[in-house]
């Protein structure tokens, strides 16, 4: 099952991978036009109901596939309004080749004749609310018809991730679905059939661009709609908690907020003027400092746990009771990882070891990229938390979902890095579901580190990645 958000991801996956959107059409009409071959033989008479987007594309391709039949092919609206470049050269295609095909722009001219068949390609997954006219009375002559009724993807005002219509609907008795099931189509009472149209299956493993379109802002937004972090870190260290924090900052967080010993508090603000300290009294991290930690994280969206800790006795005992007793959304980095699979905890974790932390974990790696995604899902699974996985290759795994991250380069090895995912992947996780966050932090910060070895060459430092995350978390950038 597939829903349309990550549909639309794969399909900008795709892109990036050298596949791109009108080669998916091209597959797309070409299923379709095999269906119709399905519901009636050569010389049966088709009329295609086509919209303005790319569902209305689908229809062209088939219509061309169908040159043996007797298409008749009619647009809902005018050619300059179709509103991509791939469905309009499908059009011209039609046109060029002197097809019967007409843009009806006036629903009361709307004529659909008395086909065999009716295919209804006026809205696919972009439909938003109940269809508006002419689709709405296009929907009805189609229903009104005594032809087999076949659907491009979807039933045209049918919510393909929930199956609910808010109006009319094509009510369909056949459905030519692409790549994956729909969550919205195993209700509807027509015959469903998933056809494979060449999307390569790396385009859901790996991560890639698509996969940023999650972050895309509506134009209302207010103050703490893109969240709080707290990152509890510093001691022994003092970088670390700060270089999460500023991640999290150019990753989109609000406000992030840095729980730490009031020791460094001050040589931790000195980093920058950016970040809210939240001293705690002492050297180090410790059981006494728990109940406050607990309520100040409460506060905020995600906390960000680990980044400069040390390994002290006291600190690793005080981190294991915070887990005990927090019930939100961490992500956990650094020492305190080592915790994690002794504790018992309500929390939903995002761990993001490298294979060494991983190790001591109790969790298992190997040289090979796909097993090491294999072991990484089982341990996932085990530890129920999901686990970012760093490496040349990065794996993100959750208990029924795994990906892997392939940005990135060995520039990246230096100190920091670990720290800027950490802070970014408690940013996104504001946001984004916990196994998302982890994909899209180790998706930007290699990329981050990509564009600043592209700049620079080596010699990269951790402050570098954390500038260019902005443009790195971009949907609309390469
Ligand atoms: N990988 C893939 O998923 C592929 C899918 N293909 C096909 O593309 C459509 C989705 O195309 P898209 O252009 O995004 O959307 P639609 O064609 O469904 O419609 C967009 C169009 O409709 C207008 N609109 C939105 N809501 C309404 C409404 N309630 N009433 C009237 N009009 C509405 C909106 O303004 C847009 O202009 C997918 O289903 C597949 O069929 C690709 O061909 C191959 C890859
Ligand atoms: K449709």
């Amino acid at each position: 099952m597939i829903t349309s958000d990550r549909m639309a991801a794969v399909d900008r996956n795709a892109e990036a991978l050298c596949v791109p959107r009108k080669q998916l059409m091209e597959s797309s009409g070409n299923a379709v036009a095999r269906a119709v071959r399905g519901l009636a033989d050569a010389g049966a008479s088709v009329t295609v109901v086509a919209g303005r987007g790319n569902n209305g594309g689908d229809a062209f391709v088939a219509a061309r596939f169908l040159d043996d039949y007797e298409v008749s092919v009619r647009l809902l609206g005018r050619p300059e309004s179709i509103a991509t470049d791939i469905a309009r050269e499908n059009w011209e295609a039609l046109r060029a080749a002197e097809c019967d095909a007409e843009a009806v722009t006036d629903s009361a001219n709307l004529d659909l004749g008395d086909p065999d068949v009716v295919v209804d390609a006026m809205l696919g997954t972009g439909v938003t609310g109940a269809l508006r006219e002419p689709e709405a009375t296009a929907a009805k002559a189609v229903n009104d018809l005594d032809a087999s009724v076949l659907s491009v993807d979807v039933p045209s005002g049918v919510d393909a991730d929930t199956g609910e219509s808010a109006g009319v609907a094509v009510d369909a008795d056949r459905v030519v679905t692409f790549h994956d099931e729909k969550p919205g189509l195993s209700a509807l009472d027509a015959e469903v059939t998933v056809a494979d149209i060449g999307i390569p299956a790396a385009a859901e493993r790996f991560t890639g661009p698509g996969d940023l379109l999650a972050l895309d802002r509506p134009s209302q937004s207010h103050k703490g709609d893109f969240g709080e972090v707290l990152v509890v870190g510093g001691g022994p260290y003092t970088g670390a908690p700060a270089l999460a924090a500023q991640s999290a900052l150019r990753a989109g967080a609000d406000l992030v907020r840095v729980a730490c010993p009031e020791a460094v508090a001050r040589e931790i603000q000195g980093y920058s003027e950016n970040l809210i300290l939240r001293p705690y009294d002492g050297e180090r991290l410790a059981s006494e400092h728990v109940e406050d930690v607990l309520s100040l994280a409460a506060d905020h969206d995600v906390a960000v746990l680990g980044p400069g800790l040390g390994d002290h006795e006291e600190t690793l005992a005080a981190v294991a009771e915070f887990l005990e007793r927090y019930d939100g959304t961490a992500v956990v980095d650094a020492d305190a990882l080592q915790v994690v699979p002794e504790v018992d905890t309500e929390a939903t974790l995002l761990c993001t070891p490298h294979q060494g932390e991983l190790r001591k974990m109790g969790g298992e790696t190997d040289e090979d990229w796909r097993t090491r995604a294999d072991l990484a899902s089982e341990f996932a699974a085990e530890l129920g938390h999901v686990l970012l996985v760093k490496g040349a290759y990065d794996v993100i795994a959750a208990g029924d979902e795994t990906r892997v991250n392939r940005t990135g380069n060995p520039g990246m090895t230096v100190g920091g890095t670990g720290d800027v995912l950490a802070g970014a992947a408690g940013a996104l996780a504001c946001v984004l579901s916990p196994f998302q966050a982890a994909a899209v932090a180790a998706y930007a910060n290699g990329r981050a580190g990509d564009a600043a070895v592209e700049e620079n060459g080596y010699g990269l430092l951790a402050t570098d990645l954390i500038d260019r995350l902005p443009a790195a978390l971009r949907s609309d950038t390469r």
